[in-house]
């Protein structure tokens, strides 16, 4: 049972650093329990906002629903109250109801809707699907601008004067014209947070359209840094912000960007990188070749990112 009423938790989450949690997989491809429960057990550690289990850097599009269901359980019971935790929903409707209940029954506070696949769809095809699965849970949901799940400011504001639990807007397009007017439009009824690659990048330009937050990928395996960051983000320190952009962040994308798909593999790479391996990604993506790893782990230490202090 949630403990945080949507509206609670849209207020815890507007004012902290949101991550993704990476899911292990075993050698055999299956999910990695005890690997995830470490991985949580560390991520809740950190004065985080929240935690999305199964979302895109958990691979989530890579889950059966009971393995996304069990993946989120897992992250719930691990992080036990130390923050928030928000499961994900995805596909066609039905199943998205599916992953909606099943990750209330598992004890999230809240839930990410992904884009339904595939298909194009209308602004009315999008609100009813969207709709359907508000009204299917009691938990707060934050939509995700992204794909063919494109919100206009109206889906956004008629979504929102049908469900008081619809909490959020996630934005992985970057359209300012467009955020310019979701955020216009409909204010303070909801929170508002950067989704976009490697979402530090844009985070300070961002800010001014009103995302007070974002989820950092890179929290997963250099969590001090992603934390620093984004209070330089929140106190617009744009020296600093523009130093970490320069020392870490920008040469980072010159690796993530060698191979589509890297976007999550890139995470991986990271956490075997900082001794914290959580095995392969799951096909359609690749892990990163030796040379992209090899390069990474070296951009690591020159960079300074990853404190001395971690046991690993
Ligand atoms: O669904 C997801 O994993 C994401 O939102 C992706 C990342 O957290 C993205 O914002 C990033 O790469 O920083």
């Amino acid at each position: 049972m949630a403990t945080y009423a949507p509206q609670e938790l849209a207020t815890v989450l507007k004012d902290g650093l949101l991550s993704f949690p990476a899911t292990p997989f075993a050698g055999d491809g299956e999910v990695d329990e005890a690997r995830y429960r470490e991985h949580i057990d560390w991520q809740s550690s950190f004065d985080i906002g929240g935690l999305f289990a199964a979302g895109g850097t958990g691979e989530g599009f890579s889950l059966t629903p009971e393995e996304s269901a069990r993946v989120v359980r897992l992250a719930v019971e691990t992080a036990a109250g130390r923050t928030p935790v928000l499961g994900s929903a995805g596909g066609n409707t039905a199943q998205a109801i599916q992953n909606a209940r099943a990750a209330e029954a598992a004890g999230a506070e809240g839930l990410l809707l992904l884009p339904p696949y595939l298909t194009e769809c209308d602004q009315d095809g999008l609100l009813e699907h969207a709709s359907a699965v508000c009204a299917s849970t009691s938990l707060g949901v934050i939509v995700y601008n992204r794909g063919n799940a494109v919100y206009s400011a109206q889906t956004v504001a008629r979504l929102a004067e049908r469900h008081p639990n619809f909490i959020g807007f996630k934005d992985a397009l970057g359209d300012i014209e467009q955020l310019a007017r979701v955020y216009t439009l409909n204010g303070d009824r909801l929170f508002y947070l950067g989704g976009l690659p490697t979402a530090e990048t844009f985070a300070l330009p961002l800010l001014q359209l009103g995302m007070s937050t974002y989820s950092s990928a890179m929290y997963n395996f250099v969590p001090e840094f992603a934390l620093a960051f984004y209070r330089d983000v929140r106190s617009l320190d744009h020296a600093a912000v523009t130093e970490k952009l320069g020392r870490f962040v920008l040469p980072y994308l010159d690796i993530r960007d060698r191979t589509k798909g890297y976007g999550v593999s890139i995470v991986k790479g990271g956490l075997k990188a900082v001794g914290r391996d959580l095995g392969s990604v799951r096909p359609p993506l690749q892990d990163l070749a030796a040379q992209d790893l090899a390069d990474l782990t070296t951009l690591i230490k020159s960079a300074d990112v990853h404190p001395e202090g971690d046991p690993r």
